[in-house]
């Protein structure tokens, strides 16, 4: 066969794809259009007046196409190209059942926008939000179905907003986690003047703690200043002589701004895990899901409460990996919590093995209840590491 015949054989080729793609999002706009009976007549039944919400973007089900579509490939497409040919197909599906909208970090440009495409494709639409708490806020007062939120970073740990988002109940009491990102990333200088010349430089806090020793070596006595974001910081910088920012290298061309120095970062390896979240009533229960995130409040009347919180997880096989703890206060409800100075809410995420009964879960949140002021099950998810 020479050229032209290989071409009008694909162009045929691409006309049955264009006729089967559209019959596949068909039938799933006929799904949609069941989520919202489904969920019509659950706010009917609902006796406080709201409902399951989020029904459209089901990560337990995307997940079954990705693992069917891998089983079915012969190649020669790798399944990472196919994995990223039916995000998009996912994307464009969710888009046709309803408007779809993810709230992020911005401005545009931010690694939590990368992240949210990452997951989300590029069909729905990106709504910025200048914090981190506003995102939350947003999910939360049902403004928008979804958000993407930093969790944490490989190099520089957790990430204080967001675990104090999730402790506190006008922020989050309805918010839930229904699936995780993990990012890998590249922090890079963006300046428009010489680096000698550099005197001030804007990013995030969590960009800083990322590359300190670069800092130190390279720009020992420049001016850190810390804004909301990444790309703020580059936005701000692109406009100012003499600074520069870290962040995401597509700042660069987003906001004008020359890349003086790619992988800034302590180490090349450097991710930041982010999560998914929206408002439901009800906490979804992805029949596999492998990963669970907890949040409680100790009652720091029980003496060795934290042993026997922990222990709890391992009577129920449960696999702890990863603890963080802040104070129990929430930090955004000013005069309005009666807890005292040096107790802690404690956040832990466990996976969840074939040796655990479908009920452990329930019984895990029944036994901390005995120790703790408060407990809430943030989500069940499948683990993407
Ligand atoms: O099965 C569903 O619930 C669908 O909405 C269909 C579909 C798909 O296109 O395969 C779309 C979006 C969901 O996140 C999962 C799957």
């Amino acid at each position: 066969m020479d050229f032209d015949d290989l071409r009008s054989e694909i162009a045929g080729l691409d006309q049955q794809l264009v006729d089967i793609l559209n019959q596949r999002a068909e039938l799933s706009v006929a799904i949609g259009k069941s989520k919202k009976k489904a969920e019509k007549v659950a706010l009917e039944l609902a006796t406080n007046g709201s409902a399951a919400t989020s029904s459209i973007y089901i990560p337990e089900q995307e997940k079954s196409v990705y693992n069917r579509v891998k089983s079915l490939n012969n190649g020669p497409i790798s399944d990472n190209s196919l994995y990223s040919i039916y995000r998009e197909i996912m994307s464009a599906s969710i888009s046709l059942q309803d408007k779809v909208q993810v709230a992020f970090l911005g401005p545009i440009g931010t690694f939590c926008h990368q992240a949210a495409k990452k997951k989300f494709g590029d069909s729905v639409s990106f709504v910025p939000y200048s914090n981190i708490t506003d995102v939350f806020e947003a999910v939360e007062t049902s403004k928008i179905g979804y958000g993407v939120v930093p969790i944490e970073n490989s190099i520089f740990g957790s990430v204080p907003m967001t675990l104090d988002s999730f402790n506190s109940i006008k922020i989050s009491k309805s918010t839930i986690i229904l699936s995780e990102i993990y990012l890998p990333l590249q922090q890079t200088l963006l300046s428009n003047s010489e680096l000698k010349k550099i005197t001030k430089i804007y990013s995030h806090p969590m960009a800083f703690g990322q590359c300190q020793p670069w800092l130190k070596n390279n720009l020992p006595d420049v001016q850190c200043v810390e804004v909301n974001s990444t790309a703020l910081g580059a936005q701000i910088s692109s406009l100012e002589p003499f600074s520069a920012a870290i962040a995401n290298s597509m700042c660069s061309s987003l906001y004008n701004i020359n890349i003086l120095e790619q992988n800034i970062s302590t180490r090349s390896d450097n991710t930041t895990r982010f999560l998914v979240i929206s408002r439901s009533q009800q906490l979804l229960q992805p029949k596999n899901a492998d990963k669970v995130s907890i949040i409680f409040t100790l009652n720091n009347t029980k003496s060795n409460s934290i042993q026997n919180t922990l222990q709890l997880f391992d009577e129920f096989k449960f696999t702890i990996i990863s603890i963080n703890s802040r104070p129990a206060g929430s930090c955004f409800e000013a005069g309005t919590d009666n807890t005292s100075n040096w107790s802690y809410t404690y956040f832990i995420d466990a996976l969840i093995s074939q040796q655990n009964s479908s009920e452990s879960v329930n019984l895990l949140i029944d036994g901390l209840q005995k120790y703790c002021t408060f407990v809430k099950l943030l989500g069940l998810y499948f683990n993407e590491n």
